[in-house]
């Protein structure tokens, strides 16, 4: 895992989308396409606009995942990811396909056995992801599973993630917030080629803080990052103001811009 860590939000997104824009753009060059997986919440925002903005990419040749979706709202809702998606990324650049998880079909674990079948014939170039509060992977809330293969699984939301929901201003109350998920696994997050992982703001720091110095667990489902061979984790001063520096420096490489 390779740790980058910038003064300021602006500036972290800016370098996570500037390295994701020189993937996409390698991959297409190298491949024809790149396949790229886009994460949401109040944290990717600024990255999803950076990325935007850069220059050179040909979104015709990308094909786009959708990470996670609640289950039981509809895609004009507020709060879905498909409406966040389509606002902050997918009418902006317009890649060329996109598989939507469909969080209100009436079957939830076929929606999971369509897209599991559509990404097995697929390898994601790079993931593009956020850590939440709790240290959940995309909608894999601790304890998460790490055995499972399936691509996408259906998952129950924990207490501290649908009230985290609720504090953004994403829906009125807890009882607004669904109570199940379709996420893509841990497993099938892990298989791609690269992850861009970019985590400003004070209120990830303990996240951040269990991730790197704690045990590789469940319990912390954004651990298990650090066994991917090319995860690099974008920081801000804020979300990195409780590591232990001198201590992570021994373990990891770690690049500090200068306020
Ligand atoms: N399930 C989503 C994830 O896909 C996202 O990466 C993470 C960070 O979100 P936020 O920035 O809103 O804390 O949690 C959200 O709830």
């Amino acid at each position: 895992m390779k740790i980058y860590i910038f003064p300021t939000l602006e500036e972290t997104s800016k370098a996570a989308a500037q390295m994701a824009a020189e993937l996409l753009k390698r991959r297409i060059k190298e491949n024809g396409k790149a396949v790229f997986v886009a994460a949401t919440g109040a944290s990717q925002l600024v990255f999803l606009d950076c990325l935007c903005h850069q220059k050179g990419i040909d979104w015709s040749k990308t094909v786009m995942f959708h990470l996670d979706e609640y289950i039981g709202i509809d895609e004009t809702h507020p709060a879905s990811f498909r409406y966040y998606l389509r606002k902050n990324l997918v009418e902006k650049v317009h890649p060329g396909e996109v598989h939507w998880i469909q969080g209100d079909s009436i079957n939830p674990a076929g929606e999971c056995q369509r897209l599991s079948e559509i990404i097995s014939k697929y390898h994601i170039d790079v993931a593009f992801v956020g850590i939440g509060e709790n240290g959940h992977l995309a909608f894999n809330d601790p304890p998460a599973d790490f055995e499972t293969s399936q691509p996408y699984i259906v998952v129950e939301l924990d207490q501290t993630c649908r009230l985290q929901q609720v504090k953004e201003g994403w829906f009125k109350s807890l009882d607004d917030v669904p109570r199940k998920a379709i996420t893509m696994s841990i497993k099938q997050i892990l298989t791609a080629s690269a992850i861009i992982a970019v985590v400003p703001e004070k209120r990830k720091a303990l996240a951040v803080k269990k991730a790197l110095e704690g045990p590789i667990s469940p319990d912390c489902p954004a651990s298990i990052l650090r066994t991917h061979q090319n995860c690099h984790l974008f920081l801000d001063a804020d979300s990195s103001s409780l590591l232990n520096i001198a201590w992570l420096k021994q373990q990891y490489n770690i690049f500090v811009a200068n306020s």
